[in-house]
């Protein structure tokens, strides 16, 4: 493979970061990998682990001969990251990131962005709960989706260029503009993180018996709640900055939840079987 990315620079070389220099590199898609962040420790276990091939203590040395820049920390650390990247990337990089929810981070760094760099909003729908430069793998993204959200003002060859980036590491992209963007994710992923830390603090909170009932947890609350392990600042910062999207999932969600309760109250056969039925066939669809 032809190297796509003489230099890379990520900020934030955690399970998103870390993968997608990971996946470059199984590529041979990259040249250098520069690692920038806040933990000593992790930047030198992802040196360590080849992650990243140096560290570089500051954002604006770190960025400063980078060709693309990956900004992969919490969603509202990004347009301060940004700001201080910006004015010292060379003419002609790229800012790209893999924030969760795009209208607050366009919004932010858009005009930051100054003559001469590019800027290119992104979002790897893959992920675990893990978290760190220890999570990374490099087929993280492989038979993935990414969705990029350029608007009216990004340079059409730095999209491409984005784009073929994720290509690289075996995702699949998608362009979509911001709002849909963040109203999609909003319903698809961020609803779900909302209530599975629900049913955990719910079920956990239960107290008629002595014991942690949460000990008698199988397959079923397990697979459920995988994701209730997530990392609690990514998910703060999610909720703070797609709260129109989430809120209007979350009263949907209410809708549904009361309907189902109603029906459980009245001991109503059919329509419950009718609604577990529903359920199952749109589930097994897209299995
Ligand atoms: N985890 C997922 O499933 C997933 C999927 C897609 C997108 N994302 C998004 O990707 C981003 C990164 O998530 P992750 O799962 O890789 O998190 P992570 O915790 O694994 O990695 C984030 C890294 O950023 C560093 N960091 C935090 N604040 C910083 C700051 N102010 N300056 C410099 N470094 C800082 C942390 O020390 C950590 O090493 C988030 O915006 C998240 O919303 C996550
Ligand atoms: O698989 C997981 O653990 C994830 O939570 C990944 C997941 C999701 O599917 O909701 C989480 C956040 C993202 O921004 C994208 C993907």
């Amino acid at each position: 493979m032809n190297v796509l990315v003489p230099r890379l620079a990520v900020v934030g070389v955690g399970l998103i970061g870390g993968s997608l220099a990971l996946g470059l590199k199984a590529a041979g898609a990259v040249g250098e990998v520069v690692g920038i962040g806040r933990g000593r420790a992790n930047l030198e276990r992802a040196l360590e682990l080849g992650v990243i091939d140096r560290i570089s203590d500051r954002v604006e040395d770190g960025v400063a001969d980078a060709d693309l820049v990956f900004l992969a920390t919490p969603v509202q650390t990004l347009p301060a990251i940004a700001a201080a990247a910006l004015p010292h990337m060379k003419s002609g990089a790229i800012l790209t990131d893999g924030g969760s929810v795009k209208g607050s981070v366009v919004k932010a760094i858009e005009p930051l962005v100054p003559a001469g760099v590019h800027f290119v909003p992104g979002h790897p729908i893959a992920g675990t709960e893990k978290s760190g430069a220890e999570a990374a793998f490099a087929t993280l993204y492989r038979n993935r989706r990414c969705i990029l959200t350029p608007t009216a003002r990004t340079d059409r060859g730095a999209l491409e260029l984005v784009r073929q980036v994720w290509r690289c590491v075996g995702s699949e992209v998608v362009v979509m503009d911001v709002q849909k963007h963040d109203r999609i994710l909003g319903a698809i992923s961020h609803l779900p993180h909302m209530v599975a830390y629900s049913l955990v603090n719910a079920v956990g909170s239960y107290d008629r018996y002595e014991e942690n009932i949460l000990e008698y947890s199988a397959g079923g609350f397990r697979d459920f709640t995988r994701i209730a392990s997530s990392d609690p600042t990514m998910w703060r910062d999610i909720a703070l900055t797609n709260r129109e999207a989430l809120l209007e999932m979350m009263e949907l969600f209410e809708r549904f939840f009361a309907e189902l309760k109603e029906d459980v109250r009245r001991g109503d056969a059919e329509r419950l079987f009718e609604f577990f039925l529903r359920s199952k066939q749109s589930r097994d669809a897209i299995l």
